[in-house]
């Protein structure tokens, strides 16, 4: 059987990743979707194991420690990670999974699985991404700020990626990662 593939989307904080892998569920139902683990506090409706695995910063340690994750970043304040052992159990039974990742953490997954599809997430300016950010009321006023600093840089990377996707709506968006699976399932290698 061969294996899956693994998609690693990423993107400002604020561009959508997470609103577009919602609406790409139903779309792709056959698709598996990482739970991160993070030492954030969670936001309203959050639910630990559903939206992350909700981490003291001794326990993310020890993850680290134990060689737990695929990739970990810093990123604004706190830290996030993938746990290893679902994605590659997921991958070795042949279904495709998705990472939703900042950008230090998409570059460190390219260095263990350059065959991973990375996709990078654009706003359709730098205006609606504040707009949206501000918009989603979930962080401090200078969260945001650090958030949007952090985006100058985020998109500076962009070259690292296989495929940039404006999301300027969301079906469509959904529409163009959805192509972009079903081309990549159709590549000879
Ligand atoms: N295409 C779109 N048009 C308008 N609003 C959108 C669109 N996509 C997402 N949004 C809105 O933008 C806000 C941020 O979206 P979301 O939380 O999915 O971003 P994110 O990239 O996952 O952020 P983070 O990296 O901080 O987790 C939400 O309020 C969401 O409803
Ligand atoms: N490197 C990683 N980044 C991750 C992971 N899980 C989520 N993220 C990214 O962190 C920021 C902030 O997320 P938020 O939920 O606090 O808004 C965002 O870009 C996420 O995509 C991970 O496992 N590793």
């Amino acid at each position: 059987m061969s294996k899956g593939l693994l998609i690693i989307l990423s993107g400002p904080s604020g561009v959508g990743k997470g609103t577009v892998c919602t609406a790409l569920r139903p779309k792709m139902p056959e698709l598996v979707y990482s739970v991160s683990a993070t030492t954030r506090s969670p936001r309203e409706g959050e639910e630990n194991g559903v939206n992350y695995f909700f981490k003291s910063r001794e326990q993310f340690a020890a993850m680290i420690e134990a060689d737990q994750l695929l990739e970990y970043a810093e990123y604004v304040g706190n830290y996030y990670g993938t746990p290893r052992d679902f994605v590659e159990r997921t991958l070795e039974s042949g279904r495709d999974i998705i990472l939703e990742i900042e950008v230090q953490g998409a570059l460190k997954v390219k260095e263990k699985f350059p065959e991973g599809i990375f996709v990078f997430l654009l706003p359709p300016s730098m205006d609606e991404l504040k707009d949206r950010i501000r918009g989603r009321g979930t962080e401090h006023p200078d969260v945001i700020n650090h958030r949007m600093s952090v985006a100058e840089d985020e998109i500076g990377l962009i070259r690292h990626y296989d495929y940039a996707v404006v999301n300027d709506e969301i079906d469509l968006a959904c529409k163009r990662i959805e192509s972009i699976i079903i081309a990549e399932h159709c590549k000879v290698r």
